[in-house]
């Protein structure tokens, strides 16, 4: 069968995988060579995004000095680009992906599959939900999920990495890392969706933590047992909410490496280090630093005191409590070691 892949998401993730995708179903017969890609369309010096990348093939404003490859062509109707798909990857921030299913149910064909790159979780009066669920359940098609030690640039500068696919279903797992893999982009599939979504989602409150730290000047040690402490964290939630979640899966690239790169270079790091330097607000920094790319960091950290307040939890996950409480309470950020 011929597959069709359509990206819904044209950030600084989605842009840097539509050129990995759009070269890689060239390689395949069985993939047809158009990708659309959705973009929430927006003016840049007064032309429309979807002109732009559709005449220069580069996102000028979330991956600029990036050539994406002349089949991936924008779109700003997220039905048309959907519409003729067998294959969705999702990679909006998490925040819109609710809006995003809401206009795309009943618009797709039957036969599709997805797969989110989303790192974050969607949070309901009665708990979470993993985003591939919701995908699922709105939908009514299986999703897979990608996440890795992926900053956006390096990949797209073509810098050597590895990356996760979780599956549920092995066949949707070889079927798109087809589309995936490269030589500069490893990717490794394993059967632990939620496994590989979880750690995908928690590591960004993590790398607030990273930031944290980085602002007090603390140094390399103390760096080194947030991210400890912050692995072992991630663990506990995931097992305690979903017993299946596999060991092993944290010592995959979306586990133990994710923590260390978004650590070191991710934007929630670098707009929390700006937080303890400056003692300006999350939301003023990610306007002022971040040219419209989103913070996921310090709204997952707010959805997860939520849940394990609720819970009476709050206690068993010391440092992701205090990293809330720094980033919405005015808990001073010296505390995040004084806590753990
Ligand atoms: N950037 C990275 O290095 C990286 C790497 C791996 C995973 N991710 C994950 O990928 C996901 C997407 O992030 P990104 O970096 O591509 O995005 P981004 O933060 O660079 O860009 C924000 C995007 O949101 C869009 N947007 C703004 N308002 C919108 C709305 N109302 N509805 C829909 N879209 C809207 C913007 O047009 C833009 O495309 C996130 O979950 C992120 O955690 C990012
Ligand atoms: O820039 P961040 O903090 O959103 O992190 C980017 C990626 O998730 C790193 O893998």
């Amino acid at each position: 069968m011929t597959e069709k892949v359509a990206l819904i998401g044209s950030g600084n993730w989605g842009s840097s995988v539509a050129k990995i995708i759009g070269r890689n179903v060239q390689n395949f017969d069985h993939f047809k060579k158009e990708v659309k890609m959705w973009v929430y369309e927006e003016q840049v010096d007064g032309m429309n995004l979807t002109d732009i990348i559709n005449t220069k093939h580069e996102n000028v404003k979330y991956l600029p000095g990036i050539q994406l490859p002349e089949n991936v062509v924008a779109c700003p109707d997220l039905i048309k680009t959907c519409e003729d798909a067998t294959m969705l990857v999702f990679v909006v921030p998490h925040q819109f992906v609710s809006g995003v299913c809401k206009q795309l149910k009943g618009k797709i064909p039957a036969n599709c599959k997805a797969i989110s790159l989303i790192k974050g979780v969607d949070v309901n009066e009665d708990g979470f939900r993993l985003i591939t669920d919701m995908i699922q359940d709105a939908l009514g098609i299986r999703s897979c999920v990608l996440s890795g030690a992926n900053i956006a640039t390096e990949v797209a500068e073509e810098r050597f990495c590895e990356t996760t696919i979780g599956y549920r279903n092995k066949a949707d797992g070889v079927l798109f890392k087809e589309i995936f893999n490269t030589p500069f982009f490893r990717v490794n599939i394993v059967e632990d969706v939620v496994g590989v979504e979880l750690c995908g989602a928690l590591k960004n409150i993590i790398a607030v933590g990273g930031g944290l730290v980085d602002g007090l000047k603390l140094g390399d040690n103390t760096k080194a047992a947030i991210i400890r402490i912050g692995l072992y964290e991630m663990r506990k939630f995931a097992q305690m909410f979903y017993k299946d979640v596999k060991d092993e899966t944290f010592f995959e690239s979306c586990g133990v490496a994710d923590l260390i790169t978004t650590c070191a270079g991710g934007r929630n790091r670098k707009v929390a280090e700006a937080h303890v330097t400056t003692g300006k607000s999350f939301d003023q920094l990610e306007k002022e630093m971040l040219n419209g790319q989103k913070l996921q960091g310090t709204s997952t950290a707010k959805d997860m005191f939520n849940i394990l307040s609720k819970r009476n939890l709050c206690h068993e996950f010391p440092l992701m409590t205090a990293i809330y409480k720094i980033c919405y309470e005015d808990l001073p950020p010296i505390r995040i070691v004084e806590d753990i």
